[in-house]
């Protein structure tokens, strides 16, 4: 022990080996500094500490929140809809669902807390999807997924892991097979949804051939139309105010469109929202590549409808008048507030949105509603033609000629009956002699 001791080397000596140690060392950062340039020292120092933090913290994570700036996240819908079909044996757990005994109709859902494993050029990368919130407070529950990759391949994600979910979840979405319809919980301050299978089609809806043809092919331009509507400096969405009598099929052109486009359909009430930041915050919590319907709008608040009208309504009906029913706190909704989100600037909020109003009083809508140029289709829905009846013959009784049509033709010139009175009286029976003679007997009665 006491050899050991003496080897050892004493304090002082050191004390001296630190000191010139210390100056040798600041010599050489002094003669560094002088002849490296500073910008080339940065770099050095800059990739040092690169090589010891990918040494020391070799992951790197992405967060995708289910909100994005107040608004929806799309990356996060992209993100949920693109994992869906790639939870594998790792998950450990998945959510089952359906709305129907069906089998095929199973779908499967990402539970909180799953874990997903997925391959992108030979990148390992590992999913998982959290929740903050509580269970009593279930409305303020945030999802959000975590994504933890290798630091090293950072920007290969960012350039295309990216890129690749986005295209792949716009195809999945496209060919989702349920729709949904949502409605606006006001209470709990959310979205309702439930599966929209609404059977109409362009093929089933008895119109005007050429009028049908122009709505597919906008729909089919508005689809492919990013480009299109960037270049001219134009939100990409578009207008439909449908208006016409109650029976002619305003609500099943809405189907008809969602079924062509794939689109689900928000349906909101106007009754329902009290001021206009209430409507900002409830049409910017909705996706894109929907529908947003307003039936009835006439009737749906008082921002819509003409400013003379109700005050005729009132002196004629007094204070109570409930004709149009208000919302009993006479909602904060202003006109300015709604054509903001047809035309203004929150119109811009979001892609791929449909807008579609029905009314049966165009005449009662505010004049600066249908202004020209406010929608971009006005789309009237009339008495049934003998073109639309022939459609509605074919859809409920399978034929497309008989030698009764001509006489329910030149009725129809006469009698104004709605398609879907037509189609109650072609659902009476399967019997396309009976019934058309019972139609034809309906139509002399309506005439006279
Ligand atoms: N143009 C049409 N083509 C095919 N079927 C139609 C048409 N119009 C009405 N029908 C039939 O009548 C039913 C009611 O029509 P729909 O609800 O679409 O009319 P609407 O104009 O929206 O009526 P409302 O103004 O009362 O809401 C539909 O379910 C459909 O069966």
């Amino acid at each position: 022990m006491a050899f050991l001791l003496s080897k050892l080397p004493s304090l002082s000596a050191l004390l001296s080996a630190y000191g010139s140690l210390s100056a040798t060392i600041i010599l050489i950062r002094t003669i560094l500094c002088q002849i490296i340039p500073n910008p080339v020292r940065d770099y050095i120092s800059s990739k040092l500490s690169q090589s010891l933090s990918h040494y020391f913290y070799p992951d790197f994570t992405f967060i995708i929140e289910e909100h994005w700036q107040a608004v929806n996240n799309e990356t996060f819908r992209a993100v949920e809809a693109y994992l869906s079909t790639r939870i594998g044996p790792s998950a450990g757990s998945i959510l089952i669902g359906s709305n129907s005994l069906d089998p095929h109709n199973l779908e499967q859902g990402i539970p909180v807390g799953c874990n997903i494993i997925d391959q992108f050029q030979g990148m390992q990368l590992e999913w998982s999807l959290g929740s903050i919130g509580t269970n009593r407070s279930f409305h303020m529950e945030r999802r959000y997924f975590q994504l933890t990759c290798k630091k090293s391949d950072q920007h290969r994600i960012m350039e295309s892991y990216f890129h690749h979910i986005a295209s792949t979840a716009k195809t999945i979405l496209r060919g989702r097979q349920n729709l949904r319809i949502y409605t606006y919980d006001r209470r709990g301050g959310r979205w309702e949804s439930a599966v929209f299978k609404h059977p109409a089609t362009f093929k089933t809806l008895a119109m005007e051939p050429e009028r049908k043809e122009e709505i597919i092919n906008n729909l089919n331009s508005f689809v492919r139309g990013k480009d299109y509507f960037q270049k001219r400096g134009r939100a990409w969405k578009c207008g439909y105010l449908l208006h016409g009598p109650p029976g002619t099929g305003k609500s099943s052109l809405v189907a008809a469109i969602a079924n062509h486009l794939r689109y689900n359909i928000y349906d909101l009430q106007l009754q329902s929202v009290q001021s206009d930041a209430d409507l900002r915050r409830i049409l910017t919590s909705t996706t894109n590549r929907s529908i947003l319907l307003v039936e009835d709008i006439d009737c749906s608040t008082k921002a819509s409808r003409d400013r003379t009208e109700i005050k005729d309504d009132q002196e004629e009906h007094g204070e109570d008048y409930q004709t149009c029913r208000l919302s009993p706190s006479d909602p904060g909704l202003t006109l300015s507030g709604l054509l903001n989100f047809i035309d203004g600037l929150w119109s811009s909020c979001g892609d791929e949105r449909v807008i579609i109003f029905t009314t049966n009083h165009k005449d009662k809508l505010d004049p600066a509603l249908i202004r020209p140029g406010r929608m971009d289709y006005d789309v009237y829905m009339g008495y049934c033609s003998f073109t639309g009846f022939k459609q509605l013959a074919e859809t409920y009784l399978q034929i497309k000629h008989h030698r009764l049509f001509a006489a329910i033709e030149d009725l129809l010139k006469k009698v104004s009956v709605t398609p879907a009175e037509v189609a109650q009286q072609l659902m009476k029976s399967d019997e396309p002699q009976a019934i058309l003679e019972s139609f034809i007997e309906f139509l002399e009665i309506e005439r006279n």
